[in-house]
């Protein structure tokens, strides 16, 4: 007997093979797709009647800093710098491991709730983010945040950290869980310390998550230390390969994007942060057309603020086509793929597609809204006109963690009250 079995659903599979099949089934057995079609002999454990629903693999977000849900609101309305070094960074210095498992929580819940069924992450204390996933049932590629500023005692200690992180929780959680090394980006971590965690991750045989171009300030910065962008600089240190997650990268010249096309380097694109915070415009068509692997996410909930992945694709859309003034570019089936099948190849996970064979991670969104009728087209919706509070149901691994809108895997009011007391006690030892 199989495990799970949906039926009845529009299911956009995201497989070019296999197309979207109308009235479809899916069979669920171990936490992977046994089977995807239209009807089936199979019987299971538990069914799910997907009527006058859309069933589509979850959404992968592939840049956030979970822990800093705890900071939504916080700190508003700022130029980045400003923002990260005299609010964030002095309250991240007073934040506690229980602050951290608090935010995470509280963004597992709400990525559960809003169809992310993985996440990339980078942040401190990583080691409760771990803890926290892994009690939520979502998927993660976890990284422990590293800076050392050029300070050599700085850099070994916080490469022991990340280190050890790796260590004990790469394939953790029945493999929910992955890890990567991470430092922060080229303008906060030195040129030897960026040389020794690539030398590292690839010891260790994991990948690399990194901010890069974020802001015109790292551009400028980066010229005037070394004489070249960010992007020359980590191509004469070996640091690119498809191994490498590149958040917002969003001061590249023509030449910048066909040295990341061409090593196969993951972008992270993030419309809302970037938006939000006035860094600029990453140039999402030109990467696609050069043929690198575009993928969506929506950063920390302090630049953004929230972790809707909905909110993150129709941005990034509409970003694209006002930036180039081309309606035409970035049509809601490759906004699609990016959230999907682009977010699991940077994660190097095995969903993104629903496929027989592959990680059972899907969600189902319910059609019956009227912001989503009538249907002519339904990746049109997904993109245009839905949001999370559409999903009706997440399932990671075959597992169902929301069950037509009550979430299974955590006790939902107890974890907004715990994320709003850690606020308010973080809030008083900052002395705000
Ligand atoms: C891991 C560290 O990264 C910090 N951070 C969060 N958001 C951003 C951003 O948009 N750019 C650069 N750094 C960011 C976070 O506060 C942690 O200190
Ligand atoms: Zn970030």
């Amino acid at each position: 007997m199989a495990d799970l079995i949906i039926k009845n659903a529009y299911i956009l599979t995201m497989d070019p093979e296999a197309g979207d099949i109308k009235n479809g089934v899916v069979v669920v057995e171990d936490g992977k797709i046994k089977e995807v079609g239209t009807s089936t002999e199979c019987t299971a454990k538990k069914v799910i009647d997907a009527k006058g629903s859309v069933l589509m693999p979850g959404l992968v977000n592939t840049h956030c800093h979970a822990g800093m849900t705890i900071f939504r609101g916080y700190a508003d309305d700022m130029q980045l710098q400003d923002w990260l070094e005299n609010h964030i960074w002095p309250a991240e210095a007073k934040l506690t491991d229980d602050d951290i498992y608090a935010g995470t929580r509280l963004a597992c819940l709400e990525m559960i709730r809003s169809g992310t069924i993985a996440f990339a992450d980078m942040y401190i204390h990583e080691n409760r983010v771990a803890q926290a996933v892994d009690e939520a049932g979502i998927r993660a590629a976890l990284s422990y945040g590293m800076i050392d500023f050029g300070d050599k005692e700085k850099a070994d200690k916080e490469l022991e950290v990340g280190s050890a992180f790796v260590k004990e929780w790469n394939g953790k959680a029945g493999g929910r869980i992955i890890t990567m090394y991470g430092p922060h980006a080229p303008n906060t971590c030195s040129r030897d310390f960026l040389i020794r965690v690539k030398e590292q991750a690839v010891r260790d045989n994991v990948k690399l998550h990194i901010h890069v171009l974020e802001t015109e300030a790292e551009l400028n910065y980066m010229k005037e230390n070394f004489g070249m962008c960010s992007i020359h600089f980590l191509k004469g240190i070996d640091f690119w390969g498809t191994d490498v997650l590149a958040a917002h990268c969003v001061w590249l010249s023509d030449g910048d994007i066909k040295i990341l096309a061409e090593y196969g380097v993951n972008i992270s694109h993030n419309p809302n942060s970037n938006m939000k915070l006035a860094s600029g415009i990453c140039p999402v068509t030109k990467l696609i057309d050069a043929g690198a692997n575009v993928c969506l996410g929506t950063d920390g909930c302090a630049s953004n603020n929230n972790l809707d992945m909905f909110e993150e694709m129709r941005s990034a859309a509409l970003l694209q086509k006002v930036s180039v003034m081309d309606p035409t570019v970035l049509p809601a089936r490759k906004v699609l793929e990016m959230a999907t099948v682009n977010g699991a190849k940077a994660l190097g996970i095995n969903s993104g597609m629903l496929k027989e064979g592959y990680n059972a991670d899907m969600i189902i969104i319910d059609m019956n809204k009227a912001h989503l009728a009538p249907v002519y087209d339904v990746a049109s919706h997904l993109v245009y006109a839905a949001s999370g509070k559409d999903v009706r149901t997440t399932i990671v691994a075959g597992k169902v963690l929301m069950d037509d809108g009550k979430v299974l895997s955590m006790d939902e009011q107890e974890v907004i009250d715990i994320a709003i007391k850690a606020s308010k006690d973080l809030l008083g030892r900052i002395g705000n």
